[in-house]
């Protein structure tokens, strides 16, 4: 397959989610890191974009910095038009760790329900949002279990129900089935695409995972090794009913697999030169 066959979604508009120019040096301990050296790309209202890369290539640090949990060093991130300064509240994070991520002291719903509490949603709507929440996350039956009590699995979905009981406009997650069994995993891949589809939300999902990139997004974009640039945004032209057996059957799946397969293959040599007063 040449690259001619593989579409670019890199769009020149503004979308939902704006990342201009963003860079991140971290300093301190007598080290300078520059983990993002210059990302720019948009995503736009109720897109599924992927991002993958080589380990070390800055998606947690970048994922960081559009959530608004860390600034960016040069750059911005713009949410709605809005510069993101600090979490925005239109906008929640699933991580990978699922056990550190919700409070073994709070019953699953208290956990659920906490975000909505510093959101000050009135207590009926607030119960409301966390049953239509578990209903969707197919955990109707355990509100009053504490985390410790559930599989990793159940765990991150009561992490992802947490999310989206929040009803974001943007939901980022962070590698977040990285722990889980495959066919666990397999499972949350498509709660993810059926929640996507039937709330209307905009999603971010970092992954290492080639094939989960290909079999969930609209978009995958694949970014260098660090210090980090965007080497590639290509478009999932797979159709919108996906499946895990049959999908992952298609012989465009398995073109779209080995491209992107490639491109994360030449991030890892793929090397920016430094820019000025920064040293890896
Ligand atoms: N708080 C920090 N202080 C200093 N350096 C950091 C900090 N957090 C991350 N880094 C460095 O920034 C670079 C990018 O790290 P980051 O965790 O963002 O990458 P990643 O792509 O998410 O990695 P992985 O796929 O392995 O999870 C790495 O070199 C890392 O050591």
């Amino acid at each position: 397959m040449t690259s001619t066959d593989v579409k670019s979604a890199v769009r020149a508009d503004s979308g939902l989610l704006d990342v201009r120019g963003v860079q991140k040096t971290y300093y301190g301990s007598g080290r300078t890191v520059e983990a993002v050296r210059d990302l720019t790309f948009s995503v736009g209202t109720g897109e599924l974009a992927c991002i993958v890369g080589p380990s070390g290539a800055g998606k947690t640090t970048l994922l960081k910095c559009i959530a608004g949990l860390l600034p960016p060093t040069g750059g911005e991130v713009r949410l709605g038009g809005a510069r993101v300064q600090g979490p925005p509240p239109g906008m929640a994070v699933v991580f990978q760790e699922y056990g550190r991520s919700l409070f073994p002291w709070m019953t699953v719903a208290d956990n659920i329900a906490l975000p909505l509490k510093q959101k000050r949603t009135p207590k009926p709507r607030r119960a409301a949002l966390v049953a239509e929440a578990l209903e969707s996350v197919g955990l109707r039956d355990v509100p009053h279990a504490y985390p410790w009590q559930l599989s990793g699995g159940m765990q991150q979905r009561v992490a992802i129900a947490r999310a989206i009981a929040y009803e974001p406009d943007v939901l980022l997650m962070d590698e977040p089935f990285a722990a889980v069994d495959a066919q666990t995993r397999a499972e949350l891949e498509d709660l993810t695409r059926s929640l996507w589809r039937n709330l209307g939300m905009t999603v971010l999902f970092v992954t290492h995972d080639i094939d989960e990139a290909v079999y969930l997004g609209q978009r995958v974009l694949v970014l260098s090794g660090s210090p980090t640039v965007v080497m590639e945004d290509v478009a999932v032209d797979l159709p919108a009913e996906r499946e895990q057996l049959s999908t992952r059957a298609l012989p465009r799946f398995a073109e779209l697999r080995a491209h992107v397969y490639e491109q994360v293959q030449r991030a890892k040599t793929f090397h920016t030169a430094p820019a000025a007063g920064a040293s890896a």
